[in-house]
């Protein structure tokens, strides 16, 4: 049986300019290949420029590989509509205060990937947007506020609404957790892992703290200069990183480590 999704040799490049007339080509990651199963979650570490965000950002489609394959349950993803990306891929984009249109209610924001994607009718929407912001855990008064009415923990849980509504098999969160406090951040982790037992969902996630990595994920890739420097389960990397860009991610995010 296929992976669910399955990356081989992806690379990206862009042009920069290095001279008045001339361009050279600046490689933000690359080559990269790696796999993810249905309920798995696959964290993405390394230091600033690391190629972590171009990586997710082409993999949802918003960036454009330069070359190389991804593979959703065995097909092309260039092979698939958009309607049928959309329901297998979501992406929850860093910051929500940002990525939510001010302009636009919760029950509208949820209501639009619905009427996009979905032949649901109106009634079969509605049902759908109140169950999903029951699984952030919100009440359905919230549908009718705007962005700027809600805590910044709310808007987190009207981002993952929105990713969760079309019930796809991944979703892909570039360091979303970065705009909160540490209680704020572990409520956020706990309300994905519940989603994730309820739904299945696999993650991928780019983060920078590790000890957040260590408590919600099953695979961990450390990004260096755009390369894979080191892969595996979370609990080998954490217990026995080999390479010295992984020792100093997991020192300075655990003070414990003595390695
Ligand atoms: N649109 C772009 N045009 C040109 N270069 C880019 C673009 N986006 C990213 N890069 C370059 O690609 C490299 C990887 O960037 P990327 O944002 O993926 O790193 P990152 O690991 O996510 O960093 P951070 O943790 O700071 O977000 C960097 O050198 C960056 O300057």
């Amino acid at each position: 049986m296929p992976s669910l999704l399955k990356v081989t040799n992806l690379c990206k490049s862009f042009k920069q300019p290095s001279g008045l007339f001339t361009t050279r080509e600046k490689v933000a990651y690359g080559p990269v290949s790696f796999t993810i199963e249905a309920g798995q979650t696959l964290a993405i570490v390394g230091e600033s420029g690391s190629g972590k965000s171009a990586l997710v950002r082409t993999i949802a489609g918003v960036l454009k590989a330069t070359s190389g394959e991804i593979f959703i349950k065995g097909q092309p993803l260039e092979s698939l509509s958009s309607q049928q990306r959309c329901l297998s891929l979501r992406m929850i984009f860093q910051d929500p205060s940002s990525s939510l249109n001010p302009k636009m209610t919760v029950g509208k924001i949820l209501n639009a990937p619905l009427e996009l994607n979905t032949n649901k009718n109106a009634k079969e929407r509605s049902q759908k947007i109140i169950e999903t912001l029951k699984l952030v855990g919100l009440l359905p008064d919230y549908l009718a506020f705007f962005p700027n009415m809600l805590s910044s923990v709310q808007k987190h849980q009207v981002a993952i609404a929105r990713a969760m509504i079309l019930d796809p098999d991944i979703i892909l969160a570039d360091e979303i957790l970065t705009t909160l406090d540490i209680s704020l951040r572990f409520k956020i982790v706990n309300l994905l892992l519940n989603i994730q037992k309820i739904k299945g969902t696999s993650y991928i996630f780019v983060a920078h703290n590790m000890h957040l990595v260590k408590h919600m994920s099953d695979q961990i890739m450390v990004l260096h200069q755009g390369k894979i420097i080191e892969k595996g389960s979370t609990e080998t990397i954490c217990e026995d990183p080999q390479q010295e860009q992984t020792k100093y991610l997991l020192l300075t995010h655990q003070p414990d480590y003595r390695k």
